[in-house]
């Protein structure tokens, strides 16, 4: 439908599919974030002749975008946080869609991180991009068979980005979940892994085996790293966390910030596939995007630009620095 290398020169909307009748179905949650987005969704909705279904309960906007893939409509975009993007595109690959629906993104949320990895502001904005913004392909994660676009996360922050107020994420985004894991950190007990990574045919695979305070894959950049994950790569980014020997470290060494860079406790690579296995009997929570699974062994892997997205003006295919 459509091809990175062909749009990569800034074309606008890309190509309609056959199909497509250029209008777009919003799923909307209207709970998620400060749950005051509904109003403006709907009249900018109305305003540019777009339909709109409204969740009820949690599972529903993954319902409504298998719905809409069985009707046959070709563009659907979710209006939430994360959560909601992520069971949107759960949705739209159960119905096996995602080769025939352009996805897009009204922000609703509290983080917003896909959002803002996409290049969507805001509410006002992210119309202007459905209705006019560039298509690109980026990759999608998928944990045992399940999608996810921002992250996968176990240990420490999968626990905390449950338990993170909405207040504080409000303040201090996505550090909002190292804080309270620190906070939480005197009473966490480390996770005891093997990685199996494979980062290519040409490169032997790897094992890291230890100790661990959290494992972060990210697809797209989950926590401040000063910009945009390169979402087009087929690779995942991948930070291990070693457990260290007082929270007070972990306090310091987020206080600088360091998921940016790699120190004595900290390991970061790139992959296209990970196998995690937890090495004592009982499994570890994980974090898809922001949804708690329980797992002992978790297989990782891209689907390399599998999503079709409606992206925003700062949107960069190829990030210059992580
Ligand atoms: N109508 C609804 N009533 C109650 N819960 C809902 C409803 N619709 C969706 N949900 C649930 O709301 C949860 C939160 O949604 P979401 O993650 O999109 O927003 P958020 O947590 O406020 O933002 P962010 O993830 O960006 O920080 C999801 O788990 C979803 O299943």
């Amino acid at each position: 439908m459509i091809d990175n290398d062909t749009t990569s020169d800034g074309s606008k909307a890309g190509t309609a599919s056959d199909g497509d009748d250029g209008q777009w179905r919003i799923v909307l949650n209207p709970v998620s974030g400060a749950g005051d987005h509904g109003d403006e969704v709907r009249s900018l909705a109305e305003e540019y002749g777009y339909a709109v279904r409204e969740t009820e309960e949690a599972g529903d906007a993954m319902a409504l975008a298998e719905e809409a893939a069985a009707e046959g409509v070709r563009r659907v975009a979710a209006c939430g946080g994360d959560g909601t993007v992520h069971e949107v595109v759960r949705g739209l690959d159960r119905a096996d869609a995602l080769a025939d629906v352009t996805f897009g993104v009204v922000p609703g949320g509290t983080g917003n991180n896909f959002a803002g990895n996409i290049g969507v502001r805001d509410v006002e904005h992210a119309f202007e991009v459905l209705e006019t913004g560039e298509r690109r392909r980026i990759d999608l994660g998928v944990a045992d068979g399940e999608p996810f676009v921002n992250s996968c996360i176990a240990g420490l922050t999968s626990k905390t980005s449950s338990e993170t107020s909405p207040e504080l994420k409000e303040r201090v985004g996505t550090l909002a979940y190292v804080i309270t894991g620190i906070q939480q950190a005197a009473t966490f007990d480390p996770l005891h892994v093997a990685i199996d990574i494979e980062t290519g045919p040409e490169m032997d695979p790897k094992t890291w085996e230890g100790d661990a305070l959290c494992l972060l894959v990210g697809n797209a950049r989950h926590f401040p790293r000063g910009g945009q994950a390169n979402v087009e790569d087929g690779l995942f980014d991948v930070t291990i966390v070693e457990e260290m020997p007082t929270p007070e470290m972990l306090r310091e060494a987020a206080a600088q910030r360091w998921f940016g860079r790699e120190t004595e406790h900290v390991t970061q690579l790139t992959a296209e596939r990970l196998e995690i296995t937890h090495q004592q009997g009982e499994g570890v929570e994980f974090s898809l995007d922001g949804e708690i699974s329980t797992h002992r062994r978790l297989n990782l892997s891209v689907r390399p630009r599998e999503l079709t997205v409606a992206v925003g003006p700062e949107y960069e295919p190829v990030p210059e620095t992580d």
